[in-house]
């Protein structure tokens, strides 16, 4: 069965500044939404609020079965943080990594049913061959995909990936993203991407939220990614170029057009 998400009118100001203001979107089962915007524009504040982390101020947060039930969403949920940073050192395997997100039972060992599911799950993120490797010595993007594999373990119908693709090559990004898609239509999981990359987005999301100085704007890559609609939420005259099948937000009217946001 599948779970949807729904974000009603939330607003949310930390420090004095108003960080989300009046957010609505809803996320299906099964459908990709990507999340994009400028350091610091609320994306995480955005997830920990999901998460049950952080109150709105206003507004509220819903989980509901396909049938309208009502449901708590860390029961629902998976979620890959930003970063993790790792000591090299860990004397832990990918495989013990992953059986942390399994429900904590009082025994010393794992059984032979968590084993098997431990495994399932690491062959879904192509990272099979990794269980027995040491979690700390692994390349940035086997560890993204062992990550997804805890992340997973308990079967969300929701998942929420923060930055999921940074520091990883072109080639390791697309295999995440990739995989996250496949996951999301195969087991009919509504996932929320957060990434800087919209080139990388607009191949996999259905539709994008694009978050910036308290400002947002939701909808599929070509409604979100007009001039009039960025020009707005930055509150500057804002270009939006296609290069090379690419595209390239740059502020408008200068000579020395600086990109606000390369998305490369
Ligand atoms: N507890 C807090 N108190 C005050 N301000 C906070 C708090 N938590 C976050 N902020 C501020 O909220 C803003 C949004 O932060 P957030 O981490 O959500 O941004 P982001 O879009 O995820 O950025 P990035 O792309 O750099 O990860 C930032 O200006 C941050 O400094």
């Amino acid at each position: 069965m599948g779970y949807e998400l729904s974000v009603r009118n939330i607003s949310l100001r930390l420090g004095g500044k108003q960080i989300i203001n009046d957010l609505s979107f809803s996320l299906k089962p099964g459908e990709f939404m990507g999340i994009i915007g400028p350091n610091g524009a609320g994306k995480t504040t955005l997830f920990r609020m999901i998460l049950d982390m952080l109150k709105p101020q206003e507004g509220s947060i819903h989980f509901r079965t396909e049938t309208g039930i009502s449901v708590s969403g860390p029961s629902v949920l998976g979620y890959v943080p930003q970063s993790r940073g790792l000591d090299t050192e860990i004397p832990m395997s990918a495989a013990d990594f992953v059986g942390l997100g399994l429900p904590y039972k009082f025994k010393p060992w794992i059984s032979k049913k968590d084993k098997a599911k431990i495994y399932e799950t690491l062959l879904l993120t192509d990272a099979g061959h990794l269980a027995n490797k040491s979690i700390g010595k692994l390349s940035g993007g086997e560890k993204q995909r062992v990550y997804l594999a805890q992340a997973l373990i308990r079967d969300p119908k929701i998942l929420l990936l923060d930055e999921p693709t940074s520091n990883l090559d072109p080639g390791a990004q697309e295999h995440m993203a990739a995989l996250v898609h496949k996951v999301c239509r195969e087991r009919h999981v509504g996932v929320l991407f957060i990434s800087h990359d919209i080139n990388l987005i607009s191949r996999y999301a259905d539709r994008i939220l694009y978050l910036t100085q308290g400002q947002h704007a939701v909808g599929s890559v070509n409604e979100v990614m007009r001039p009039e609609v960025l020009s707005q939420l930055y509150g500057n005259s804002v270009e939006v170029l296609h290069m090379g099948g690419k595209l390239l937000v740059v502020s408008a009217g200068n000579e020395a057009a600086a990109p606000i946001c390369f998305h490369g």
